[in-house]
């Protein structure tokens, strides 16, 4: 599902961060571990296709993201993959349900109400869905964030420290949604944490990588 060789990345101002190699197989969820600065979020934006990689192999869902162009990198991000961000970058002028679908009128496509509904009723966002974002509690504005990034049936999914701001019952509901979720779409999920409580809470369906 996800491969990669001899990858690294080095940033305009000098910084390179080397990625020992690794491989996910289909059907396993990837906990993306390591000390701030260690390049997890670095990574997570290669796997997005957000960032070109300077050297190496990067295969993901079958793709070589390193031999597509930045314009073919837009068309498979938006088809495949859903992307749960540290900071949420909600809109904060539009309601839970236009953030909902907001991408997809970005990207010129017809907008699914009838997908915004179901996610809005699996997440539990219904009663919400006239809401802006500053009328939302954190544990809330995740949820929303995350069925954004589920709008599309993505068949990965990549979440950055999925837990910020959540107290331990949020970070519990959030994670066995992520699961839940991923299991019920048959996506891929890549989570990138230095969340002790997210660490035991990963079930055997998870590698573990640590970035040095
Ligand atoms: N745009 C940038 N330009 C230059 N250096 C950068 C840039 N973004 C990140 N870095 C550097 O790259 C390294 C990895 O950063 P990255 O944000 O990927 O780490 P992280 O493991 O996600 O950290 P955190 O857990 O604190 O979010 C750090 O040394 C950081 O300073």
């Amino acid at each position: 599902m996800i491969e990669w060789r001899g990858l690294r990345h080095r940033y305009a101002a000098g910084t390179e961060i080397v990625f020992d190699d690794f491989e996910l197989r289909e059907g396993r969820h990837l906990l993306l571990r390591g000390a701030s600065g260690s390049g997890k979020s670095t990574l997570l934006a290669l796997l997005a296709g957000l960032l070109s990689a300077s050297e190496g192999r990067l295969l993901v869902a079958g793709q070589d993201l390193r031999a597509m162009s930045a314009r073919q990198r837009d068309a498979w991000r938006g088809a495949t993959l859903g992307f749960v961000p540290q900071r949420l970058h909600l809109s904060a002028a539009l309601t839970v349900r236009g953030n909902l679908e907001l991408p997809a009128l970005c990207a010129g496509l017809p907008v699914d109400h009838g997908r915004a509904d179901e996610l809005l009723d699996r997440l539990e966002l219904h009663a919400l869905a006239q809401r802006l974002p500053h009328q939302l509690s954190v544990g809330q504005a995740q949820r929303v964030a995350l069925a954004r990034a589920l709008m599309r049936r993505p068949r990965l999914l990549l979440a950055d420290e999925p837990s910020a701001g959540l107290d331990d019952a949020n970070t519990a509901r959030m994670l066995a949604l992520l699961s839940q979720t991923a299991a019920e779409q048959g996506a891929t999920l890549v989570l990138a944490t230095h969340d002790a409580r997210v660490i035991a809470a990963a079930d055997a369906s998870f590698v573990e990588r640590v970035l040095r």
